[in-house]
């Protein structure tokens, strides 16, 4: 893969809500880039546009399902691939080759699969005829890769524990192998012991397949732990962006300062 895993320019997102659907706009006028491979870290406040980013980034963009992210400005490409032009997620390339975790990733399996079968989904949506031994088998590695045990495969998720349910859904989004990770907080409300396990089977698997990957979070902490390059987002703008200790050296927004001070105090 020579193309760059995420390139957005001049990007603006937006959401139409209430009954006039008036259209609010979430992101405005963002650029960043992701080579492949890399990892870009984004942190910011609770409504900074975050979760919108990674939904667009995912591919999730729509102009006419009701609460969509639009693009209403600017470009995104993601593996090459522009956005804008998709039509409906889930029958495209890009479905195929971004893993996506969302927001809770953990309650949105299917209660009625077993955890087997719920990992498995994306390769049957890829192709329906996949061989089920097969499956079963690239299953099972996904299940130890982020170290489940295997005895976790007929259980239903209300079974699990959030934390458990978290690492499952991370399993399915890395089992078609994607070029490009975009996780969405994806140890929130996971007790600080079980988040850091799942943080290290994350840099371990990231280290052994080298995919670029775009990681939404609230803590410096984590962030460090899984990327060296970091965005700051506020009010739906880039005002900080570089290496970790670059951005949080030089701090050229009130906001970024802010975080700096909070980092240091919890060094
Ligand atoms: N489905 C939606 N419809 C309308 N507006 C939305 C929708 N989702 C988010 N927004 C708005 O877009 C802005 C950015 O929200 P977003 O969820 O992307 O922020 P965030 O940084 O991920 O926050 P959090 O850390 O709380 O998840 C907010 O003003 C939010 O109210």
């Amino acid at each position: 893969m020579t193309e760059p895993a995420v390139r957005a320019r001049d990007l603006t997102l937006r959401y139409r809500s209430g009954v006039a659907r008036r259209p609010v706009a979430a992101v405005t006028g963002l650029s960043l880039d992701i080579a492949p491979g890399e990892t870009l870290a984004v942190i910011g406040d609770a409504g900074s546009g975050k979760s919108t980013l990674a939904r667009a980034i995912a591919g999730y963009t729509s102009r006419s399902v009701d609460r969509g992210v639009e693009i209403a400005g600017g470009s995104l490409e993601v593996l090459g691939i522009d956005v804008r032009r998709l039509r409906r997620h889930g029958d495209d390339e890009l479905a195929l080759r971004v893993g996506y975790v969302p927001q809770d990733a953990g309650t949105v399996l299917d209660p009625h699969l077993t955890v087997g079968e719920n990992v498995a989904v994306p390769l049957f949506q890829r192709d329906k005829a996949f061989p089920k031994k097969r499956a079963g088998g690239i299953v099972a590695e996904a299940i130890d890769a982020m170290h489940l045990t295997l005895a976790t495969i007929p259980k239903y998720p209300h079974e699990l524990s959030r934390g458990q349910r978290q690492r499952v859904a991370i399993a399915r989004a890395l089992v078609l192998d994607p070029d490009l990770l975009v996780a969405d907080e994806a140890t929130a409300g996971i007790d600080a012991t079980v988040r850091g396990t799942i943080l290290s089977h994350l840099a371990e698997v990231q280290r052994r397949r080298g995919f670029a990957a775009f990681i939404v979070s609230s803590e410096i902490g984590e962030v460090r732990r899984l990327s060296r390059r970091l965005a700051v987002l506020h009010r739906g703008t880039i005002v900080g962006m570089g290496s970790i200790d670059d951005v949080l050296d030089d701090p050229s927004h009130p906001y970024v300062d802010r975080l700096a001070q909070l980092a240091r105090a919890r060094a």
